[in-house]
């Protein structure tokens, strides 16, 4: 059976650190605050809220929910987020997605202040992404990157291969495998003989929310295989790969959960704290 990466540890371990640094800027004034924006009532995403609530609380954050209704205008939305924007206590902000149908999901992310954008998803932040030249990474891409880097699994010169091309997902972390010199392939629903694909890659990554989409077939002896999916399935927590099945081919993998969704909420905290930071001219 191939090695498990632990994220759930990782994110403990990182923890530990991140309260640290945030005592630290206490001790001289200054206390991280962020604000998540939750429309409607989708039973994940108020999960994934609470989550973020335990670990700020942990690190000594200071979280503030807006949960607004399901039938929320997107006029209200972007007011909130004009105000949040000009709140000088408030280091950071995003909107937790999906959002429901009467949001333009685009315009209400665009409308944040790069600068506080803790998910980087504004264009601008994007683009810095793809520049090689960001101050803030989304969260689920740079926990990846940080659990490769803690298991010493080089980028270099590998075939990355991410199925699914969202852009909170897929594509940043092309960009930030890219900067580790990986040669990346981003695959998709039109994607044709996505396996013959898939057995080509050094580093799997799966981010497309179909249950047990990956099967062993799929995966080449030895590679390193990281599941972002998260379905819910009868009550139960189910990743895109099959991990039964490819347990035995992998060299490395994560599981769902305790793999990659723990670090999300780990590096939403980092993230709040290097523009905290940022904001304090501290960097
Ligand atoms: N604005 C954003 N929206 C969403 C993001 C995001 O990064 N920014 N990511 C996901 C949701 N998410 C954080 O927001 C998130 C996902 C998963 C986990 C997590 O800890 N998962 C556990 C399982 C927990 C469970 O579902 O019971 C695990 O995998 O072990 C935390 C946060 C979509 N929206």
């Amino acid at each position: 059976m191939g090695k498990i990466l632990d994220g759930k540890a990782l994110a403990q371990h990182l923890g530990r650190n991140l309260a640290e640094e945030t005592n630290s800027l206490k001790s001289h004034g200054i206390n991280p605050k962020f604000c998540v924006i939750n429309i409607g009532e989708d039973p994940a995403s108020k999960v994934y809220v609470r989550s973020k609530r335990k670990k700020a609380e942990k690190i000594g954050i200071k979280q503030v929910v807006y949960q607004l209704p399901e039938d929320e205008s997107e006029e209200d939305v972007l007011r909130l987020i004009d105000r949040l924007n000009a709140d000088e206590e408030v280091a950071g902000l995003m909107v937790q997605l999906p959002v429901p149908d009467q949001i333009d999901v685009d315009k209400v992310i665009e409308r944040i202040d790069p600068e506080k954008d803790v998910d980087g998803l504004t264009p601008a932040n994007i683009g810095r992404l793809w520049m090689g030249k960001h101050f803030v990474e989304p969260a689920t891409a740079a926990g990846i990157i940080a659990l490769l880097d803690h298991y010493q699994i080089d980028l270099n010169g590998k075939n990355a291969v991410i199925v699914g091309r969202s852009n909170i997902v897929g594509k940043p972390l092309a960009a930030l495998m890219l900067e580790r010199n990986a040669s990346v392939s981003i695959l998709h629903s039109h994607t044709r003989d996505l396996g013959e694909l898939t057995r080509r890659a050094d580093i799997l990554v799966s981010a497309v929310g179909k249950p047990h989409m990956i099967k062993a077939e799929m995966v080449k002896e030895g590679a390193v295989v990281i599941d972002v999916g998260i379905n819910r399935v009868d009550g139960q927590l189910m990743g895109d790969v099959d991990f039964d099945q490819v347990k035995d081919k992998a060299s490395w993998i994560t599981p769902v959960p305790g793999g990659v969704g723990p670090l999300t909420v780990e590096f939403l905290m980092e993230e709040v704290i290097k523009l905290t930071r940022r904001q304090h001219g501290l960097d």
